[in-house]
């Protein structure tokens, strides 16, 4: 696991780590971090760092100090260091150090600023990193340069023109390969589209550790989900590894209720059962035939959980059956079409005694709770305080927010997923796992994990049905 704390948070470890250090302590190992990251990148490049460029971009405040401390250790290592200052002010003594150490200083308007960049092997953003809350306005022929160029271009602490705590990019923000971040990850090297600019984030011990309490975020990793996720003991049984039940599917999708059958049949619970009209059960016990039929919840027998919505449609009989389900007494996963019809009625979510699981995209959040908007984890804290339910967000990064608990962000998966199907297969699979008795919040986590896992190790393009295809291998493994 993870941990992930805001710059409220990392600013008030700051002050408290400062208590116990040297004046100015805090930034030499942040810039000998930084210095040092570059070097072993810049080493594995080119082979070597001895007559390498490189060039600083450089604000006012302490991103901008960070970057001309490191500039005076790339220094000592025989790599020629220009600083382009952007703006007028700079980080007090930090350029009075760097200029000792050898460098070189200009201004960001300089009609060779351009240049400096385009010959860089390195180039440093230092404009801004906590303090990060705007667009960075370049001039345009530097904003090229930094797009176009081979360099490795490495952010300190964020990239420059990115909101650490939200995970928005403003425009102009740079795209790093590379970000050193200092003492804690930031919400912004998690979440979309922030994420991606960061590049490869690589962590700076300075010592924060102690001082850091209660994460914003947290991200399951691979040793997190093989340790929770559940499987079979000697004296297992049917029912006692999870029944899943799925209502999903119409004449209009059949398939939707395929897949969600198959993520749910693959991720191994006990039974699935599922529950529609008898052509229907016909089509998928054809497809699973391990899958067991009903024509009504009432008729199904005992279940753990109910994944309901995958492909369902709207009328009037998928309506009754959603707002019939409200009163189940076991877990319940609503997806995709039940959402749609609980949009109307989002405050009866409340009425549920047993843990619920909602799992909008950006569209399905919006009708139900509005846009998502610039800072979705408060969003999704929103809607989960709103419902009392547990909200899993799906997008480029997919946010699981539980009513007082901490909120979840998983990494895995790529925009490989953005095909149709891939959700109805999502629901199955975190079905699976509430089924098998895993808290609410952790079974959405994991389940999206697993999802995500399972289309990076997908070779080639990707259709809904390759995920449940790679199941078996990664279930494999996991229980290994
Ligand atoms: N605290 C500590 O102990 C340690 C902190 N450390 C380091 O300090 C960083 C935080 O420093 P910080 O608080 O000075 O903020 P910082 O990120 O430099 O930005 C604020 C300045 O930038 C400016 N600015 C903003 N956006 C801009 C833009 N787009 N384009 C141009 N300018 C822009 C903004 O100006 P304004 O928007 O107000 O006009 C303001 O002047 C932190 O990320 C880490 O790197 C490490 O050394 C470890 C110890
Ligand atoms: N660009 C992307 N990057 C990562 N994951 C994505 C991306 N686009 C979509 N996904 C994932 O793909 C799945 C799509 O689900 P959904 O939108 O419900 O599709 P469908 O309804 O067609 O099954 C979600 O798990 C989502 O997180
Ligand atoms: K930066």
């Amino acid at each position: 696991m993870r941990s992930v704390y805001d710059s409220t948070q990392v600013r008030a470890a700051e002050a408290r780590l400062k208590e116990f250090t040297a004046p100015g302590e805090l930034m030499q190992r942040a810039a000998y971090g930084l210095a040092n990251e570059c070097l072993n990148e810049l080493h594995s490049r080119r082979g070597g760092v001895y007559g390498a460029r490189a060039a600083l971009l450089v604000g006012p405040g302490g991103n901008g100090g960070d970057a001309l401390y490191s500039g005076v250790w790339l220094l000592r290592r025989g790599i020629a260091v220009h600083a382009l200052l952007v703006g007028v002010k700079s980080y007090p003594g930090a350029r009075e150090a760097f200029v000792r150490a050898g460098g070189t200083v200009g201004a960001i308007s300089d009609a060779d600023a351009a240049t400096a960049v385009s010959r860089a092997d390195l180039v440093i953003d230092g404009i801004a990193g906590l303090g990060s809350s705007r667009s960075v306005e370049l001039p345009d022929s530097v904003a090229e340069a930094i797009a176009t160029t081979d360099a490795l271009v490495c952010a300190v602490d964020l990239p420059s023109g990115v909101n650490g705590d939200t995970g928005q990019a403003y425009d102009g923000a740079i795209h790093a390969d590379m970000t050193a971040t200092f003492g804690a990850w930031k919400p912004a090297q998690v979440l979309a589209p922030a994420r991606r600019l960061c590049g490869d984030v690589r962590f700076v011990d300075i010592g924060l550790g102690p001082h850091l309490t209660d994460p914003r975020i947290d991200v399951l990793d691979y040793a997190d989900i093989a340790a929770i996720w559940p499987g079979p003991s000697y004296d297992s049984h049917k029912y006692s590894t999870g029944v899943v039940g799925v209502i999903a599917g119409s004449a209009q999708y059949p398939g939707a209720a395929v897949m969600c059958v198959g993520g749910a049949i693959r991720s191994k619970p006990g039974m699935v059962r599922y529950v529609g009209a008898p052509d229907a059960i016909e089509r998928i016990v054809a497809a699973w035939p391990a899958a067991v039929g009903a024509t009504s919840i009432d008729d199904a027998g005992r279940t753990n959980a109910w994944v309901i919505g995958p492909g369902m449609g709207t009328d009037d009989a998928a309506r009754s059956v959603v707002r019939s389900s409200l009163s189940l007494d076991v877990p319940v996963i609503y997806d995709a079409d039940a959402l749609t019809i609980l949009s109307g009625d989002v405050d009866r979510l409340r009425e549920r005694q047993a843990p619920t699981v909602l799992t909008p995209h950006s569209g399905e959040f919006a009708r139900l709770f509005g846009e998502v908007g610039d800072d979705p984890v408060e969003s999704v804290k929103a809607a989960t305080r709103r419902t009392g339910c547990v909200v899993l967000l799906k997008g480029p990064s997919t946010i699981v927010a539980a009513p007082g608990g901490r909120v979840l962000v998983n990494e895995t998966g790529s925009s490989k997923l953005a095909t149709a199907g891939t959700g109805d297969v999502l629901s199955g699979i975190i079905g699976a796992a509430l089924a098998a008795g895993l808290p609410a919040q952790i079974a959405a986590a994991a389940g999206a994990y697993v999802h995500g896992a399972l289309a990076d190790q997908h070779d080639g393009p990707l259709i809904a049905p390759d995920l449940i295809d790679e199941l078996p291998a990664f279930m494999a493994r996991l229980q290994a």
